[in-house]
């Protein structure tokens, strides 16, 4: 038998991002640093090139730690935050009570394997989207496909190639669908519409975690969860019980650094989309990564508790 629902973040959560990027693309209009150095460009000031950074070479000529594309956040947090978020969705199944096998009923079991399945389901999902938006898409990701889709190219690349006269041209081009591989030859990508990708992936990585850390958080603060911490602290005064007294100690600990690992995963998140709103792209490039991050959260987490056809597959964090 599955729990009671319980309170989930309710979906106006979801409008701390908007709010973010209205901030953010404010401040950078409003700024004098921000607007002095994307008046350095050589590009006009507005509307702001896709590859607005590149082509000003921010991190060569900083006008804040946060505008250079080598930051420590960027390179260590954002450029694998993949990585960061599952680690700590993997710390919430491993820790949490909602997902904790251990020292549990046989029907307490049974709900919280099915918890930790369809866990398991949603990270597969947004990974699944997170893939094909950023890395692969039968061949370029789909960011990249879009891109190009509305007219844009790696375009020093491609002068170079010309000028250079390479004899068989139409192969170096192929390589150059992917904005990495464009960067990586020295090109600017530059002339279509450029979906944030730091958007897309930190709104749907911070959110997601969000929605699974306030449902495990619920069962953990809900009195059947108490009744069963109360059983194992019994358990743990009785000598002849030691080994539980040190699972339950365990899981304290790990209980407490999961949620924080969650949490200052979370509040950097946001802090680098809020950097982003400012230093980098249009306001249109921003605004396009949030809608596709949102409509993913939207069918994992929101669609969900209208559709129990749905919810009977995904689930709900914590229920
Ligand atoms: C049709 C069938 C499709 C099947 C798809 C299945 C997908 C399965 C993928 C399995 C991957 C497992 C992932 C495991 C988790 C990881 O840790 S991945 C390694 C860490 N890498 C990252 O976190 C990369 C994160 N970075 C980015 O996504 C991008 O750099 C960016 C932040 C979006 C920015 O991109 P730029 O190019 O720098 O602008
Ligand atoms: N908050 C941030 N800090 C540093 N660099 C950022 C950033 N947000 C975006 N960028 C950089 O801006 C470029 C476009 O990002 P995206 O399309 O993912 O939003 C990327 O450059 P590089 O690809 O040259 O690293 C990325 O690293």
């Amino acid at each position: 038998m599955s729990s009671p629902a319980r309170p989930a973040p309710s979906p106006v959560v979801l409008l701390v991002y908007p709010v973010i990027l209205l901030l953010g693309s404010l401040f950078s209009v409003i700024s004098p640093t921000a607007r002095g150095t994307r008046s350095s460009s050589s590009e006009p000031a507005a509307p702001i090139a896709p590859s607005l950074a590149a082509d000003l070479h921010i991190s060569e000529s900083p006008a804040n730690y946060f505008a250079r594309k080598d930051n420590i956040f960027n390179l260590y947090f954002v450029k694998i935050g993949w990585l960061w978020l599952t680690v700590a969705f993997a710390s919430l199944v491993l820790f949490q009570p909602a997902y904790n096998l251990s020292s549990a009923s046989q029907t307490q079991r049974e709900v919280r394997f099915r918890r930790s399945l369809q866990a398991f389901l949603r990270w597969c999902l947004a990974t699944t989207v997170w893939y094909l938006m950023t890395q692969w898409f039968f061949g370029p990701a789909i960011i990249d496909r879009s891109f190009m889709i509305t007219g844009g190219k790696c375009a020093q690349a491609l002068n170079q190639v010309a000028e250079v006269g390479l004899q068989s041209p139409s192969v170096q081009l192929e390589t150059m669908f992917t904005a990495a591989t464009c960067k990586a030859a020295g090109g600017a990508w530059r002339g279509g519409h450029d979906i944030s990708g730091h958007v897309f992936m930190l709104v749907l990585a911070t959110a997601l975690l969000t929605f699974e850390a306030v449902g495990a958080g619920a069962v953990a603060a809900s009195p059947s969860a108490a009744r069963e911490s109360e059983g194992r602290e019994r358990k743990a005064s009785d000598p002849n019980a030691s080994s539980t007294g040190d699972v339950a100690a365990d899981s304290g600990v790990g209980r407490t650094w999961s949620m924080r690992l969650v949490w200052g995963v979370v509040i950097l998140g946001w802090w680098m989309l809020f950097m982003t709103a400012i230093w980098f792209h249009t306001w249109l490039e921003k605004w396009s990564g949030l809608a596709v991050a949102l409509s993913t959260v939207y069918v994992i987490y929101i669609l969900p508790r209208k559709l129990p056809a749905w919810k009977d597959i995904v689930g709900i964090p914590g229920v």
